[in-house]
């Protein structure tokens, strides 16, 4: 489990992105973080992975007898380097092996397998910098997945897939949180949220922080008032089972 501490980061001193940010991520959870451009959702992300250092609070990871058990998936990754895309994934074995150890047989089936989880097994010996941005964003979750952390924060991981692998990785990631482990992600498509997660936090900037259950905490009223948008709730019956999502009005912007 994850636990944030009345975390907060302020880059120039007394102006808070988010301060007093406390909950605990329980094994088997989904939690989302949504809100607008720049309020600070990938800084919160880089203090829970130990990127940066909160200005205020504590982070820690409770996880049995596991080591570096954090999985990181940044939301835009390049490299000069032309590794292989099945060497890319192999990096997530890294924390598992001794000083000085190369990934060995075990560790190749498991990043293999980690490959072929989210569908991209036909990449493994294509050049990881020739794929494209969705490609790209897939084998750093199967690098994620590979590593096997008991908590794993994404940043926007479905920001760059199309309808289907977005579907999927939101799945994979509900999946992966049903096995037992802490998923942490941003998304700016509150229907992700809807469709997948348990908890939602919604930084409306500075010390307002909401964190609950997704569903009860994604209003229209709420949602409209963290973006400056109007957002309507639709319900669809499909096949007995109801699922409601949000519709923006992309014409009709709400100034506060
Ligand atoms: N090193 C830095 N020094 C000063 N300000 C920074 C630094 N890094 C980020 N910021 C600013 O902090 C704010 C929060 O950035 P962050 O990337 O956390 O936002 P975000 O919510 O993830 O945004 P987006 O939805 O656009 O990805 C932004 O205004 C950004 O310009």
């Amino acid at each position: 489990m994850l636990d944030l501490d009345r975390l907060g980061f302020a880059y120039d001193p007394g102006h808070w992105l988010f301060r007093g940010v406390s909950h605990r991520v329980a094994e088997g959870e989904v939690l989302t973080v949504l809100g607008p451009n720049g309020r600070g959702k990938t800084t919160l992300l880089r203090c829970l992975v130990g990127l940066a250092s909160p200005t205020e609070g504590a982070v820690a990871v409770r996880a049995a007898g596991a080591t570096g058990a954090v999985g990181f998936v940044p939301q835009q990754h390049h490299t000069a380097f032309a590794y292989r895309t099945l060497d890319m994934v192999l990096m997530g074995r890294t924390r598992h092996l001794g000083p000085l150890a190369s990934p060995g047989r075990r560790d190749r089936g498991l990043a293999l397998a980690a490959m072929e989880r989210v569908g991209i097994g036909h990449l493994a010996d294509r050049d990881y910098p020739t794929l494209s941005g969705g490609e790209r964003q897939l084998v750093l979750l199967a690098r994620a997945i590979a590593g096997d952390g008991r908590v794993l924060v994404l940043d926007e991981p479905a920001a760059a897939l199309d309808l289907r692998n977005q579907g999927r990785v939101l799945h994979l990631l509900r999946g992966l949180a049903d096995e037992g482990r802490s998923v942490v992600m941003t998304t700016h498509h509150p229907d992700h949220a809807l469709e997948v997660a348990d908890t939602a936090m919604l930084m409306f900037g500075g010390s307002d922080v909401r964190v609950g259950p997704a569903a009860e905490l994604l209003t229209d009223a709420a949602v409209g008032e963290l973006y400056g948008v109007r957002a309507h709730s639709l319900v669809l019956d499909a096949g007995g089972v109801s699922r409601r999502v949000l519709v923006t009005r992309f014409d009709q912007e709400v100034h506060p």
